[in-house]
């Protein structure tokens, strides 16, 4: 199913396990930060509404997409229960886009295949900055709710296996 046909935005609280004993760190990256910044607002409004304390989320910021394989690497090592990588990573007229969309996505991958914390993809790889727009608190919702769910949801089957 495409984004277009799903709004990022929409969870059933029903349907979250509870949270409130969860600590989650959240890497962000400032590339793109109009972006990244919607999307950090719609995890962290996220993991509040379900229960989450404030000071059990903890904000880290890294120059770039790149950078969130090792600030996340980093940030399990601050013994969270889920960690959120965050970031935005728009086409340019280069392949660059190519290489840091394959790289930060191979390396979120080995973090949760070589560690024991689950490691959550919040990066947009979109083709336009209205793109960006849309899936960070725009038309169709906001991919930072999203990865909040998703990660509330890895740190409970975490915690119960
Ligand atoms: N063009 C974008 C980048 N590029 C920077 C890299 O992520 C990295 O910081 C640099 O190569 C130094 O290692 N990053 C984004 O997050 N988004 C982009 O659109
Ligand atoms: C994803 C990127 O690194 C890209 O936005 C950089 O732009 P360009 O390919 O024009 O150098």
């Amino acid at each position: 199913m495409a984004t277009e046909n799903k709004n990022l935005s929409q969870y059933d609280k029903n349907t979250i396990p509870n949270a409130n004993n969860f600590r989650f760190g959240i890497v962000v990256s400032e590339w793109n930060e109009n972006i990244t910044e919607g999307l950090y607002q719609g995890a962290f409004d996220a993991l509040i509404d379900n229960g989450v304390p404030h000071n059990s989320i903890i904000r880290w910021d890294v120059p770039g997409s790149f950078e969130l394989i090792y600030g996340c690497k980093k940030m399990i090592e601050q013994n969270v229960d889920a960690v959120i990588a965050i970031g935005s990573v728009i086409q340019g007229e280069t392949k660059h886009f190519d290489f840091v969309c394959e790289g930060v996505t191979q390396g979120i991958k080995d973090l949760n295949i070589i560690t024991d914390t689950p490691v959550v993809f919040c990066v947009l790889t979109d083709n336009t900055m209205q793109q960006a727009i849309d899936r960070a608190g725009g038309k169709h919702g906001n991919k930072g709710t999203e990865a909040a769910i998703a990660a509330i949801k890895m740190a409970n089957l975490r915690s119960n296996n």
